[in-house]
């Protein structure tokens, strides 16, 4: 017996349905309507001093949200319905909240993410949850295409694995065409996805799971659920969500706006510092060494061997009297100075003094002595205004900058990769090797891996901000005179209205704010959202922060990511198989360590809802050779259609390419060709020919034509078919080989075709052996 009766509901239920969802189309269009209103009468609200003008904006905010809440839900509104013990009314599930005419009762619809809506997801006929029946409707433009039933009552036998929930409409979500975009999937999440969507939003959450699991998705859907749950908190502080590639990003950029949340921030590894896009590639090796956590004391060295201690005495001339300053004398100003701030450039005022003092002493000296034979005339004022013009002396400024120079991150990082004798100085007990592969040319574009580094640099150096500072006080007090005229203005008109009126008890702002705080507000008053704010503050702390293919991040960007999350709420998702990159994970345990010891929480996804069973069989031989700890996850379905390989010389390798990448194309969906790294120019110059549109790299889109992608590129992407080109080469050419196999195996959601010029590797044995 199954564990729940599933079938295509009859024509009537149909016919009710469409009635029932056309109602809450008619509610969703006047919640608009009521919402645009709202909106408008926030802008038409008058503005008479600062604090209504913080009310106008945060009205018309509140409502621009809801207008684009609103939107994203008209797509797809009705998810489904629970029919229940408790009650003879169903319960509507959709992709937004819309009340009913009864406040007393339950919503008429009930957004997906609210507690009520659970059981649409996890009840089973094991555990109904109260629920009798769960069904899924499906529209099409607001038209109900079908429904799907499942009766939770029936008797119920333990079957392999979880249940499916809503199977029927589960698969065809997974049989669709994909569009080169991400989709949502709030009509069909499963219940081990649901347990961690709604997982508790402190701590570090890590979620592992093979390809195809719904890593992605659930990192998303969870995003969406944490800002519903948390919207005040979350508003403030952002959420960023960080995943690989800019094309990853774009893969999934849609499914957020698909659920109406518009306000989180999605950075690349190479974004992840405000202002640089970091697009430069360099060998693995090259990463990993850069992403060592022993970078951080690389760093720290490279700063300290930039403050300098002239060799021998150095000899100063102001005023035509010359100033010997020993090196013993200024390596004190140096201690003193680094006492001062631990941050470089924040000591560079605490050297300048120490310097001057030391420069206007020994000139006090000079002429004290030339003067008198040797007794000290001047005092102590005199010495302090000496100091003050000291300072300004070219031959005194000349010595700060080269002893103490002003450092801004990008140089310090440029000129020390830049010189191999600061990197040797600066890396003291690393072998040659690794010093070597650290050395880049000053001109080389910035990489990923050189955003932390760079993040690294801006905490040991420090911004001397003193200038700003003195703007910024200038700026409020100016604020302040301007807020007090508007006190004024206002006290004084309600003075000549309410002259007569001994009842004049009305109030106005004067009455509840002061000048200081009417400038304050005045300041605050940014309309960006958290997102557009943290995306030009490197300084800023976000709210929860979501990594996916985490596995892929060095030492160097945990500690990054880190400190953007001091409250260390996070959601980690990744596949320790899969890990392609030196600088990679290769256990949980070991990367979060450093960062939150022991605290961390792992959940666990189990199904596989992208790659065929077929194909999966030929994957999880290739982990298992390549000696995975982990087992592959378990297909949800099969197709029926097995993975073809073909064996032919070289020569024949490029033509047959372009045959199978046109045949494939001709089947439909999006479709990817993945190479070892050396064959991609061959390959897209083959493919050029043939086909219109190819792209190929980071920048590469399957929805305008057929891509050639190395594996590192595909992660995390899935097309409709996939054609690898010569597996040995992937086991070759990759640091991690099985890994790269294993990913270009799973990314199809079809179809793959397999080409080897000469044998097959063994671990492919099941192509030959099924064939
Ligand atoms: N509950 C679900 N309902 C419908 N589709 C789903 C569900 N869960 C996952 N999918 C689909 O399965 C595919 C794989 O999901 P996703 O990309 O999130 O997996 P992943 O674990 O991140 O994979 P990888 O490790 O390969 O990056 C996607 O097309 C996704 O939409």
């Amino acid at each position: 017996m199954s564990s729940s009766s599933q079938g295509v509901a009859p024509d009537p239920d149909l016919a009710a349905e469409q009635t029932a969802v056309t109602d809450l189309y008619r509610r969703l269009d006047a919640a608009r309507e009521l919402a645009v209103t709202r909106f408008r009468q926030a802008l038409a609200m008058p503005i008479i001093n600062p604090q209504s003008l913080g009310e106008r904006e945060a009205a018309a905010r509140f409502q621009g949200q809801r207008i684009t809440a609103l939107d994203a839900a008209d797509h797809g509104l009705v998810i489904g319905r629970l029919d229940r013990e408790v009650s003879p009314q169903p319960l509507y599930i959709g992709r937004v909240g819309l009340p009913a005419d009864d406040p007393a009762g339950d919503p008429a619809l009930v957004d997906w993410r609210a507690p009520a809506s659970r059981p649409f997801y996890t009840a089973t006929p094991f555990r109904p949850e109260g629920v009798v029946r769960r069904r899924h409707i499906r529209t099409r433009s607001r038209e109900v295409t079908a429904v799907h039933d499942e009766v939770l009552t029936i008797d119920a036998t333990e079957t392999d694995g979880p249940p499916l929930t809503g199977e029927a409409a589960l698969m065809a979500a997974l049989t669709a065409e994909r569009t080169g975009r991400m989709t949502d999937i709030v009509a069909t999440i499963q219940a081990e996805q649901d347990a961690i969507i709604r997982s508790d939003a402190r701590g570090v959450l890590v979620v592992q799971g093979g390809p195809g699991t719904g890593k992605t998705a659930v990192a998303l859907h969870r995003a969406a659920y944490l800002l519903y749950t948390h919207r005040d908190r979350l508003a403030r502080s952002g959420l960023l969500v960080v995943g690989p590639t800019p094309t990853f990003l774009r893969y999934i950029a849609d499914v957020l706006p698909a659920l109406g949340e518009t306000g989180v921030l999605l950075a690349g590894l190479g974004q992840l510092r405000p202002g640089l896009d970091a697009r430069g590639s360099e060998a693995p090796e090259v990463a990993e060494v850069k992403g060592r956590l022993a970078m951080v004391d690389v760093l720290k060295a490279a700063v300290r061997d930039r403050e300098t201690v002239p060799r021998g005495v150095r000899e100063l001339v102001i005023d035509g009297v010359r100033i010997p300053l020993r090196p013993v004398d200024l390596t004190r100003c140096r201690t003193t100075a680094r006492r001062a701030s631990r941050q470089h450039n924040l000591g560079r005022p605490a050297f300048v003094r120490a310097l001057a003092e030391l420069v206007a002493q020994r000139y006090a000296d000079r002429i004290g002595g030339d003067v008198r034979g040797g007794a000290d005339l001047l005092d102590r004022r005199d010495v302090e205004a000496l100091q003050a013009e000291v300072v300004g002396e070219p031959a005194v400024r000349q010595l700060v900058d080269e002893m103490w120079p002003v450092l801004t991150p990008e140089g310090l990082l440029r000129d020390l990769l830049a010189d191999p004798a600061r990197i040797r100085r600066a890396t003291k007990g690393w072998t040659e090797e690794d010093r070597a592969l650290l050395a880049r040319p000053a001109d080389a574009p910035w990489t990923p891996a050189d955003v932390p580094l760079l993040e690294e640099a801006d905490e040991l150096l420090g911004f001397d901000d003193s200038a700003e500072r003195a703007r910024e006080a200038r700026r409020r007090r100016r604020a302040q005179e301007e807020a007090q005229d508007t006190l004024d203005l206002l006290h004084g008109s309600r003075s000549t209205d309410l002259e007569d009126d001994e009842e004049g008890e009305e109030l106005t702002a004067g009455d509840l704010l002061d000048a200081e705080r009417l400038a304050e507000r005045d300041a605050d008053l940014d309309t960006r959202t958290a997102a557009e704010r943290a995306a030009t503050d490197r300084t800023w702390v976000f709210g929860h922060v979501v990594v996916d293919e985490a596995q892929e991040l060095s030492a160097m960007t945990w500690r990054l990511l880190a400190r953007k999350c001091p409250t260390r709420s996070m959601t980690v998702v990744g596949d320790l198989a899969q890990t392609g990159s030196l600088a990679g994970a290769t256990d949980w345990g070991t990367v979060l360590q450093p960062h939150v010891g022991e605290q961390w929480r792992l959940a666990q996804l189990t199904v596989n809802y992208r790659t065929p069973a077929e194909i999966m069989a030929v994957a999880a031989d290739v982990l298992a050779a390549g000696g995975a700890a982990t087992a592959a996850p378990r297909s949800v379905r099969s197709t029926g259609v097995p993975p073809v390989a073909e064996q032919l010389p070289e020569d024949a390798l490029l033509p047959r390419a372009a045959e199978v990448t046109a045949e494939l194309v001709a089947a439909g969906g999006t479709v990817a060709v993945i190479v070892p790294p050396s064959r991609v120019p061959a390959v897209v110059d083959c493919l050029a020919g043939a086909f219109p549109v190819v792209s190929a790299g980071p920048a590469a889109d399957s929805s305008a034509g057929p891509v050639v992608l190395v594996p590192a590129e595909a992660k995390g992407l899935e097309f409709d078919s996939v054609l690898l080109v010569d597996p040995q080469g992937l086991l070759d050419e990759g640091v991690r080989g099985h890994s790269d196999l294993y990913v270009a195996l799973t990314r199809p959601t079809q179809r793959l075709t397999v080409l080897s010029p000469g044998a097959l590797p063994a671990e492919l044995h099941r192509l030959t052996d099924d064939a």
